[in-house]
């Protein structure tokens, strides 16, 4: 299969892209799907119809539609953690059974969700001002992306979001609440990780400092009760969630209960539904029409076939300044493996390197590269017909100009002769037009997605998130890796713990290697 992908690209990598626009009246209709609220358009890619054919075939041999139905089964797909996969649960607001080890999850889920709402109604009419949602990685991103992203939905007490373990996170935080109204939630899975547990007791200090009891200042979303609760939160300030809801899924449960405090119950489930939407979307589409699949192996296209090792992420919506860093735990995260599922080494790449920005400032500060330089980045743009500032309407039409022009510059590039063509204009001759118009030429034929909304609401987020949790379940599939563990990220946490003591010079450095010894040294010199 993977030879079928080869061949494919070999016979694909110049093919031009404009030229098939040309020979084929129909691409940009062929190439683009709508489902629910989006219209995710790739025509603007090197994709014909035989390729999308090799590429439906590789999904079909990783028996991609057995596996997603595995997932919503309860089956323990997690393998390496033995746990199963049900993120998907926690927005399944019709309650139909969802089976784990023969028990139904479903009362528990939404008997937690009533709890949520709860807990957020009380927060929202009690006087708190700010909200600081202490957590990282998956405990911070899902809900700090989204609280940007839905703006014109917050109508409940100011959320801020601490991860870094560096002070200055949380210093600059605090330092724009009031102690008498501020509430600490402490959002950690494992209720283990050092720099929320560091900034949960530096919360819990600051509070005293300022002579402001702790009781009833902290809410804790884990699932580890017991630890919440030896940490000094009763039970009925925590909010539990199963360990087959794994960190970087985890925003459509309690981990989300900054953005309902923020936005309401309602637009919370609004959220949710969206999500649920786009899961019914994905189990009951056939392939060549499912939104999920077709993202998923546009992105097999370009980096394990085309052998692009980046991707980036351009949402024209400056309040999705996030969701860069969150895709980039989403997939990153879940796809960057060496080794497939059943222990062998993978003979394709991993999954890709996600980057971005919002547009339009991308354009005035990498987008010279993604036009000229050397390597070829796979752009993703994405865009909402429609603002949330109906008076101000010539931004946004602004905002949908430069983000159409963009993928058209990409796809049709300047030639040579046009860049002369444009010196001449200028009055210049001989070597120096030549010289100067060799600097104003686009290669063009560089590929790029768009994904189009109607406006950024509650629901449409959700559509979106979940459209891209199981674009990464369907790559995962296809490269046959585990898109569900993390164990990259344990080696560097260990050495840390074990640097502590070194770096705070009540442990000697010996037996460590020259440079972190000097490194070490320097730190030494300064504290
Ligand atoms: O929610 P926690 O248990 O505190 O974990 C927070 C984060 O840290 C871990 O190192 C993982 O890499 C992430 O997947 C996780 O989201």
């Amino acid at each position: 299969m993977w030879d079928d992908l080869k061949a494919a690209a070999d016979a694909g990598r110049d093919q031009s892209i404009l030229g098939m626009f040309e020979a084929d009246a129909d691409r940009a209709d062929a190439f683009s799907v709508t489902a629910l609220d989006l219209l995710f358009d790739y025509s603007k890619t090197q994709i014909d119809a035989n390729t999308r054919d090799v590429l439906l075939r590789l999904a079909q041999a990783a028996d991609i539609e057995a596996r997603r139905d595995a997932m919503f089964a309860g089956a323990k797909i997690n393998e390496t953690e033995g746990r199963a996969v049900l993120h998907t649960a926690l927005r399944n607001l019709d309650g139909d059974p969802v089976m784990v080890d023969g028990q139904d999850v479903m009362p528990d889920v939404l008997d937690t969700l009533t709890r949520m709402e709860t807990v957020a109604t009380e927060v929202r009419g009690s006087g708190i001002t700010d909200v600081v949602n202490i957590g990282i990685g998956g405990s911070d991103l899902g809900p700090a992306m989204a609280y940007l992203a839905l703006a014109p939905y917050c109508d409940g007490p100011r959320c801020h979001f601490v991860s870094n373990v560096d002070a200055a996170d949380i210093a600059d935080t605090l330092r724009g609440c009031d102690p008498e109204k501020t509430l600490f939630i402490v959002a950690s899975k494992t209720f283990t990780t050092i720099e929320t547990m560091t900034n949960a007791r530096t919360a819990r200090a600051w509070l005293q400092d300022h002579g402001v009891s702790t009781d009833g200042r902290f809410i804790a979303l884990s699932s580890n009760a017991a630890a919440a609760s030896e940490w000094g939160i009763p039970s009925e300030r925590v909010l539990g969630f199963e360990d087959w809801v794994g960190g970087r899924y985890s925003m459509w449960g309690p981990i989300g209960l900054s953005l309902m405090v923020a936005i309401g119950p309602d637009g919370f489930k609004a959220f949710l539904r969206g999500g649920q939407a786009m899961d019914l979307h994905f189990r009951s589409a056939a392939l060549p029409e499912n939104l999920p699949v077709l993202l998923a192996l546009v992105g097999i296209w370009h980096n394990q076939g085309l052998g692009h090792a980046t991707r980036a992420v351009l949402p024209y919506d400056n309040r999705l300044s996030r969701l860069p860093a969150y895709l980039q735990q989403l997939e990153m995260e879940s796809n960057g493996k060496s080794v497939a599922m059943d222990g062998t080494s993978l003979t394709v790449n991993s999954g890709p390197v996600v980057w971005g920005e919002p547009g339009t400032n991308g354009q005035h500060a990498f987008y010279q590269l993604i036009h000229q330089g050397t390597r070829v980045v796979p752009c993703e743009f994405m865009v909402a017909a429609e603002g949330h500032e109906p008076d101000l309407r010539h931004h946004h039409e602004l905002l949908i100009a430069n983000c159409l022009a963009q993928s058209e510059a990409l796809m049709r590039g300047r030639s040579l002769d046009e860049a002369r063509a444009i010196m001449a204009k200028k009055g210049l001759t001989g070597d120096e037009l030549e010289r100067q118009a060799r600097h104003r030429v686009f290669p063009g034929n560089r590929p790029s997605t768009t994904l189009m909304m109607p406006k950024l609401t509650p629901e449409v987020l959700g559509q979106i998130i979940a459209l891209y949790e199981h674009r990464v379940f369907v790559e995962g599939v296809i490269l046959g890796i585990n898109s569900f563990d993390q164990w990259g990220v344990e080696l560097g946490k260990e050495l840390a713990t074990s640097l502590g003591p070194l770096v705070s010079g009540d442990a000697p450095a010996d037996g460590k290697d020259g440079s972190t010894q000097a490194l070490l040294g320097y730190v030494k010199r300064y504290s």
